[in-house]
């Protein structure tokens, strides 16, 4: 295992909100360099965390440490935050009538003109809004808000970057457009990375590690592929993508496969499974086949659409595939 210090380590965190726990002994520890994707649902605590994080708001009870310093509580403090920890809010917090290159230069002003035009220059570079750089903040779309905030932040070298939902809200170029640019940080920046989200799939591309939160508690930590192919329980294996359970699950034991693991075969000898298509619908890169037979459904993923609702099908799928839940 490689011997690597922490950039930022939280323990045992603990925050009430009136007598409503919304944290519960949170554990994260975050190794230089590394992004961390912290998945959970609605309401389950992400962004009261990142802000304890952020020193934005005390925990009831736990620690934070950056790079072995303890911080202090921030209550009473004039101003919150930290030098090193940028936390990027769902409101991006930008001056309106400033333009975007302003915006960005703001965070530079206390230094030398020449090193401040370069730094804002490699700026709007990374972040991909070298050409919108003079429009004014108050026109911008969602996901340059968010990328102006994202440069705005990142303009003193932070080293560790908190974002809140990056991607939400953004419609799927605007989601291309920041995820090129997150790419873009990830190789040139080397800084390390705590991202919340709802969203799986976003977790699950551009996480070296996830925690899963769950009412306040975090249930599992690994690494995209471990959180995916070895989920700890159903809620885990559900909140990260399709799932069919088989119907010789039984109540200590329950078993399921995701649906690109099932294959279609012609031979019903070598069938698991045969049913009758119940529905078919296109999800642009494949076709989900949703298919039915006494004992239940079960879905699968074609690249093509081969099959027409009510023809009978055998399907098949190797045993590794099948994750086992107690
Ligand atoms: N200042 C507050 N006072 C009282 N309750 C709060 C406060 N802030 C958050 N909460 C509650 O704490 C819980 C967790 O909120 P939080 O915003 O951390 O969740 P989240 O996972 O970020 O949710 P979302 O994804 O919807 O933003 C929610 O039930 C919320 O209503």
């Amino acid at each position: 295992m490689k011997k690597q210090k922490l950039t930022l380590k939280a323990q045992e965190i603990s925050k009430h909100y009136g007598s409503a726990a919304v944290l519960s002994d949170v554990t994260i520890d975050l190794p230089a360099g590394e992004w961390l994707g912290i998945l959970g649902e609605s309401g389950s605590g992400k962004s009261t965390l990142l802000r304890i994080l952020g020193r934005f708001l005390d925990a009831d009870a736990g620690s934070v440490y950056f790079k072995e310093e303890l911080l202090r509580p921030v209550s009473g403090e004039l101003i919150p935050g930290h030098e090193q920890i940028k936390l990027i809010h769902q409101e991006f917090e930008l001056f309106p009538n400033q333009t975007v290159e302003e915006n960005i230069a703001y965070s530079l002003r206390f230094y030398d003109p020449e090193y401040k035009k370069e730094r804002v220059a490699e700026l709007l570079q990374i972040t991909g809004l070298e050409p919108i750089r003079n429009q004014k903040a108050k026109l911008l779309s969602g996901g340059e808000k968010q990328r102006t905030a994202i440069a705005k932040s990142l303009a003193e070298q932070p080293d560790v970057l908190l974002l809140d939902e990056p991607f939400a809200h953004l419609d799927n170029h605007n989601r291309r457009v920041l995820a090129d640019a997150i790419e873009n940080l990830r190789q040139e920046q080397k800084m390390s990375c705590i991202f919340v989200t709802h969203e799986a799939s976003d977790a699950l591309a551009w996480s070296d590690r996830i925690a899963v939160l769950r009412d306040g508690k975090i249930i599992q930590t690994g690494s995209p592929q471990e959180v995916y192919n070895q989920p700890v329980d159903s809620y885990v294996a559900e909140l990260t993508g399709d799932i069919n359970w088989l119907a010789d699950s039984t109540a200590d034991k329950k078993r399921f496969i995701r649906p690109e693991k099932i294959k279609r075969t012609k031979n019903p000898e070598k069938s698991k499974w045969t049913g009758s298509v119940d529905a078919i619908r296109f999800h642009g890169n494949h076709w989900e086949i949703r298919c039915v037979n006494k004992q239940g459904s079960l879905a699968f993923y074609r690249n093509r659409k081969d099959l027409e609702v009510g023809e009978q099908v055998f399907l098949t799928y190797s045993e590794r595939d099948v994750m086992k839940i107690q």
